[in-house]
């Protein structure tokens, strides 16, 4: 169906704290959020450093239960699930946060890692767990050989084709990236960004994508929702909020941004970025060479364009 929507949010609102002694205000960190992802599509939630954007991404991904407002998935009211329900509902959206070596467990093997969705929901792992990661490992770009090895022994960028592995394991109708490249070197983080625009491409993703680097989100997301101070400002097709921004506070964002360089755009809108390889003049991510051997650990913090 043209243009269905997979998530619906309706006036969501966050409050923390609040009460005590004293009796505090509580603080609201989310106001009247409402957004939709078409089915397929990226919907970026980007802004400054506590707009609101992670709150946002927690609520539809159930980690943190809203004031108010409602989330519909696929139709069906999920604001407020329990037991068996949020179960299902776990199997159905799925997240990949900021830093994978923080999220996949160190002592996890990856076929472990990848598993674990499944064997949480006692789902049977299809053709069995050797086959069902080397199948995941190869979808992602990494060498289906090293599924026995720890986080530990994988770059950053391949540790976080891992926490992307682990997401598709259970075949979810809506992925949310927190701020999911943020972490990596800016080469790697331009193949991570085509991995998942080719997994887009060829499965029907729908992502929430977090990011406060528009740069990023020009790459990957077909529509964008601005936020400030808890609430959506701006929000419109990408092109409308990156060429013809309403909001004088959407203009100022975007005056921040430091510029892809013009020949990543040109290749990237001329569809000449090969998903593997990145783009034009990339570091190439190991995780691209099925041969890549062991690495340690080297999860780049630098080179974040805040
Ligand atoms: N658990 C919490 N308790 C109290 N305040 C919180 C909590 N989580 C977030 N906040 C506050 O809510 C506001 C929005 O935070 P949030 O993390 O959603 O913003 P953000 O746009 O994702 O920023 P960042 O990119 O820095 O994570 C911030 O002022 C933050 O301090």
């Amino acid at each position: 169906m043209v243009n269905e929507v997979v998530m619906r949010a309706h006036g969501l609102v966050k409050d923390f704290g609040g009460g005590g002694l004293v009796r505090r205000p509580p603080f609201r960190a989310v106001e009247d959020v409402s957004f939709e992802i078409p089915r397929g599509q990226t919907l970026a939630l980007v802004g400054e450093s506590g707009s609101g954007k992670s709150t946002t991404a927690r609520m539809a991904a159930h980690l943190v239960e809203p004031t108010a407002g409602t989330i519909e998935l696929e139709g069906e009211d999920v604001t407020r699930l329990r037991g068996p329900a949020l179960a299902r509902f776990r199997s159905r959206v799925q997240v990949v946060f900021q830093d994978p070596f923080s999220s996949l467990n160190p002592r996890h093997s990856v076929e472990q890692i990848v598993t674990a969705p499944l064997r949480y929901q006692r789902r049977r792992v299809p053709g069995g767990a050797r086959a069902f990661t080397g199948d995941l490992m190869e979808r992602v770009g990494l060498d289906p050989d090293h599924s026995r090895r720890l986080p530990r022994q994988f770059s950053g960028g391949q540790a976080q084709r891992i926490g992307i592995a682990r997401a598709l394991a259970v075949d979810p109708s809506v992925v949310i990236c927190d701020e999911a490249v943020s972490a990596l070197d800016v080469s790697v983080q331009a193949q991570v960004i085509e991995l998942l625009g080719r997994l887009q491409a060829e499965q029907g993703l729908s992502y929430l994508f977090i990011a406060h680097d528009l740069a990023v989100v020009r790459q990957i997301a077909q529509h964008v929702a601005v936020m400030s101070e808890g609430r959506i400002v701006e929000a419109g097709t990408r092109d409308q909020v990156f060429d013809d921004p309403r909001q004088e506070y959407t203009r100022t964002l975007l005056a921040a941004v430091p510029r892809i360089p013009a020949e990543w755009d040109a290749a990237r809108r001329a569809g000449a970025v090969d998903p593997g390889r990145g783009a034009p003049g990339a570091h190439e991510d190991p995780g691209t060479h099925p041969a890549g051997g062991a690495h340690t650990p080297a999860p780049a913090r630098a080179e974040e364009t805040a």
